[in-house]
C-alpha cells in the first residue's frame, strides 16, 4: 500500500541548494539541490557509499557543508540553528546515544535539553517506551541494549518534542520485523498528523510500501527524484534503482575459488 498524497504546503519542510562536501578532498557530496515537501514521506535511496549520511547530517546541521544551505521549515540551520533544530527530531547514523542511562533518563534527559516541561516528558517518554515496546519500567542501560533497541530508543528520541519534520538515517536497519512494522504504523500516522518523514534506506519494499516520494543518489549527485509513481514509471522501484545507479550483474566466472 503506497501512502497518499498528504496535505502538500508550497514551502517545503526542508530545502537544500548546493551541498556539497569533500573529505581528504574527494567528494562526497557534490552539489545537491533538494525540496522535501511538507506533509510527505520521503525516501532517500542510493547504494552504499553514494552521500545519504553525509547529506542528511549536513541538512540537520551535524556536519559543516564546504558549501551550500539547508533550510528547515524555512529556518537555515547554519544561520538561525535553534530556530531549526527546534523543529526536526533526528535519527543519526549510529545512533550515539548517552548509553550509561535508562530509557526513560534518556528521554527525560532530551526532554529537558530541549526546555520541555518535566511532566509532559514523564508522560511522554512512559507513551513512547510503551508504543515502541520497550517497557516504560525497563531498568535495563541503553548500552546492554540491542541494536534494534537502540534504534528504537533513538526514534523516541528524536519524537519526544513533537517536531514537524523528522530526519531519519536508516530507521529499520537492524530492527526485527514486528518492530518495523511498529515504526512504519507509527511513522504513517506522524505523516497522516501532518507531520513530514525524510529518511534513507536500502530496503526497497520499505520505500515502496511507504513514501510519497524518493529520490535516488549515486556518487554524490541525485540521479533521479520525484513522486513514488514518477520514479518507478509502472515499474518495480527496485528495477529503476539498478538501472540508475549502474547495477553491476555477475558473469557467473568471479569468485571460482570459492
Ligand atoms: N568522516 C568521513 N571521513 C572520510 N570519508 C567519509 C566520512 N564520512 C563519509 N565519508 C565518505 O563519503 C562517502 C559517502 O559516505 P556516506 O556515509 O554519506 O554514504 P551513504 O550513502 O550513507 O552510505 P551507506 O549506505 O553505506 O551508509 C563515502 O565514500 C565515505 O567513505
Amino acid at each position: 500500500m503506497t501512502v497518499p498524497h498528504q496535505r502538500l504546503s508550497p514551502d517545503p519542510a526542508l530545502a537544500l541548494r548546493g551541498l556539497v562536501k569533500s573529505f581528504d578532498a574527494k567528494p562526497a557530496v557534490a552539489g545537491i539541490d533538494l525540496d522535501v515537501p511538507a506533509g510527505s514521506f520521503f525516501g532517500l535511496l542510493g547504494p552504499n557509499g553514494a552521500g545519504k549520511t553525509t547529506t542528511l547530517s549536513m541538512a540537520v546541521g551535524l556536519l559543516r557543508p564546504d558549501a551550500g544551505q539547508a533550510r528547515i521549515l524555512g529556518y537555515d540551520v547554519w544561520a538561525d540553528p535553534a530556530a531549526a533544530k527546534a523543529r526536526i527530531g533526528v535519527l543519526p547514523d549510529g545512533v550515539r546515544l548517552f548509553d550509561r542511562l535508562t530509557g526513560t533518563e534518556l528521554l527525560a534527559y532530551h526532554g529537558l535539553l530541549r526546555g520541555m516541561d518535566a511532566e509532559v516528558v514523564d508522560q511522554r517518554s512512559a507513551e513512547l517506551l510503551d508504543v515502541l515496546a520497550l517497557g516504560a519500567d525497563n531498568r535495563t542501560l541503553v548500552v546492554d541494549y540491542s541494536a534494534g533497541m537502540k534504534k528504537k530508543i533513538g526514534l523516541a528520541c528524536a519524537m519526544l518534542h513533537a517536531p514537524r519534520l523528522l530526519v531519519l538515517d536508516e530507521p529499520f536497519e537492524a530492527v526485527d520485523p514486528v518492530s518495523a512494522a511498529l515504526i512504519r504504523d507509527i511513522l504513517q500516522r506522524y505523516v497522516s498528523g501532518g507531520g513530514t518523514v525524510v529518511f534513507s534506506s536500502h530496503v526497497m519494499a520499505v520505500v515502496e510500501r511507504l513514501c510519497s516520494h524518493v529520490a535516488i543518489l549515486a556518487d554524490g549527485t541525485i540521479r533521479m527524484r520525484g513522486t513514488l509513481a514518477e520514479v518507478r514509471g509502472g515499474r518495480s522501484l527496485e528495477d529503476v534503482f539498478v538501472e540508475v545507479v549502474g547495477g553491476r550483474t555477475a558473469t557467473g566466472s568471479e569468485l571460482a575459488w570459492l
